[in-house]
């Protein structure tokens, strides 16, 4: 052999060999890959209710809540429950330590939003930065929210909130009464104020009498499970005149709702800053940095914002069900602010900080009945193992909030703002109220900012209490919606000025503000 011939050979010889290499290697890689999937499909899917023949877990679907349900199966199952139904699969979290594993350290996989078929694609809610998927836009969107609603950023909103705060104590003082209907106009004017600039009395007229409406709808709709056409899209596909085929009504109805309540103050916006005339706003100062929200993506921002307005309303109807039926509380929070504040003056957002009954008080509201009890569904993005439990990709994720704000804390249905101050004290609910991993809430800080301005000057100016013993049992036994957003039913209390001196204060600061 010539040494041309015996270096083909060689040569071929270590192509053969490095082919040989490879081959193994991938027959390596598909052996260890259709392991480790047998292996996973080995493994049992979590606990849950047992399922029925052909419908599943159907029944058992979290489409409106069920507070007892919500702690029998945290109960019954531990720390996860599972449930199935027509290939639509939903997990539920039922402890601090399921959700922070899932939601915080393995967030790659646990921050995208399920499909929601009928609030999303049907009524048109697909741009809402709470809804979208969590791909290269929703991180965008999330930086700029992060960097205008941050814990400092949010500063330049509190004089905006302690003058809304104002005008609605002012409106306890003339008309005590209305005292819900005052806090829903105080509401959608921190929103709109806020989020465009709009001056308060174009905020009553034009662009706040929908507004509770819509919120309702968006929260009945948004829960998984909330309509059958969520779990099996193909139902869009039956026409409106067939039987069943009703729920396109109720889309086209919910579409034009939710536009026309988006889109008017928008635009509003827009033609201002075209003129140049738009005062500073988070939506302008958004439009006016960022290329992102002019085109598609126009509607995100306004409707976070807009789910914002029912969660705060939801959380100050419950402090003033609260304060009526625990004068007790109320009175203790009252002498904490005549020493640290006085009586010459209201409280300010910054005095927040040295009020920590009042603070205790506000964190005991968010707990006793956490306004957004299964938060907002999260999706797997891939097959997962957890606790030796193999999690479907696709599954929806719920974190069971209600569970959460009763675990660890002693007789968890009484109203106790002590337990805040207490050296054991139980979790802060700001840390599950508003979710969690890099989904949080952005509006967190602007929120809870709202919420201390409402509280401290209600309870500075005024006794909330009930009328009368019917009205006392009457408050005992309010009703809570059971959507996305949880929300005492009408309820009625007496708000008075505790002195003619703290209704004078109201008037002048009032007058002071310039409002
Ligand atoms: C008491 C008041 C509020 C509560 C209880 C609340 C609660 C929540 C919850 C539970 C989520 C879902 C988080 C998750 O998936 O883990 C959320 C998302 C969101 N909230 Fe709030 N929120 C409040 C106020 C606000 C305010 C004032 C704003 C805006 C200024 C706001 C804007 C948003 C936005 C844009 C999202 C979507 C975030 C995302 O999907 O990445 N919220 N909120």
């Amino acid at each position: 052999m010539d040494t041309t011939t015996l270096s083909t050979v060689l040569a071929s010889a270590g192509e053969h060999l490095y082919l040989t290499c490879a081959l193994g290697v991938l027959g390596l890689v598909v052996l260890r890959y259709l392991y480790t999937s047998k292996s996973r499909n080995a493994l049992p899917l979590p606990p849950g209710p047992t399922p029925r023949p052909l419908i599943g877990n159907l029944l058992e679907m979290p489409s409106s809540v069920d507070w007892g349900l919500l702690e029998k199966w945290r109960d019954q199952y531990g720390e996860l429950t599972y449930m199935s139904a027509l290939g639509y699969s939903v997990l539920v979290l039922n402890s601090e330590r399921a959700v922070a594993d899932l939601f915080d350290r393995r967030g790659e996989l646990y921050s995208h939003r399920p499909r929601f078929v009928m609030a999303g694609e049907m009524m048109g809610l697909g741009k809402c930065m709470a809804l979208i998927d969590y791909n290269a836009q929703y991180k965008q969107l999330r930086k700029l929210c992060q960097h205008a609603l941050n814990a400092d950023a949010v500063r330049k909103y509190h004089p905006v909130q302690e003058a809304i705060a104002l005008a609605f104590a002012r409106s306890l003082v003339r008309e005590p009464e209305k005292f819900l209907d005052g806090l829903r106009l105080t509401l959608g004017r921190v929103v709109l104020a806020i989020t465009y600039g709009l001056s308060v009395d174009t905020a009553d007229s034009e662009y706040i009498a929908e507004a509770e409406d819509t919120l309702a709808l968006i929260s009945r709709t948004t829960l998984p499970g909330a309509h059958l056409v969520d779990l099996l899209p193909s139902l869009q596909r039956i026409p409106e005149w067939a039987p069943g085929g009703g729920f396109h009504a109720e889309a086209r109805r919910g579409f034009w709702q939710i536009y026309n309540f988006v889109t008017r103050p928008f635009d509003h916006v827009k033609k201002q800053m075209e003129v140049g005339l738009a005062p500073s706003s988070f939506v302008a100062d958004l439009l006016g940095d960022a290329d992102i929200l002019k085109g598609d993506g126009e509607y995100d921002v306004e409707d976070g914002i807009k789910w914002a307005a029912g969660t705060i309303y939801a959380t100050l109807a419950i402090f003033f069900l609260l304060m009526a039926l625990h004068p007790d509380k109320q009175a203790a929070a009252q002498r904490e602010l005549d020493t640290v504040v006085g009586q010459e003056r209201l409280p300010r957002v910054a005095d927040r900080e040295r009020l920590p009954y009042v603070n205790a008080l506000m964190q005991e509201v968010m707990r006793w009945h956490v306004v957004t009890p299964l938060s907002i569904a999260r999706r797997t993005a891939e097959d997962d193992v957890y606790n030796g439990y193999r999690i479907p990709k696709g599954t929806v994720v719920v974190p069971n909030v209600w569970a959460l704000s009763q675990m660890n804390c002693e007789d968890a249905q009484s109203f106790k703002p002590e337990r805040f101050l207490a050296p054991d004290k139980p979790a802060n609910p700001a840390e599950y109220i508003f979710g969690f991993g890099r989904r949080i809430c952005p509006g967190k800080y602007l929120a809870e900012a709202n919420i201390f301005a409402v509280v401290a000057n209600t309870l500075a100016a005024f006794d909330v209490r009930p009328a009368d013993a019917a009205q006392e049992a009457a408050l005992r036994a309010t009703a809570f919606s059971r959507g996305l957003v949880s929300c005492p039913e009408n309820f009625r209390c007496k708000i008075t000025p505790r002195s003619a001196r703290s209704a004078e204060l109201v008037e002048q600061a009032y007058e002071a503000s310039g409002l």
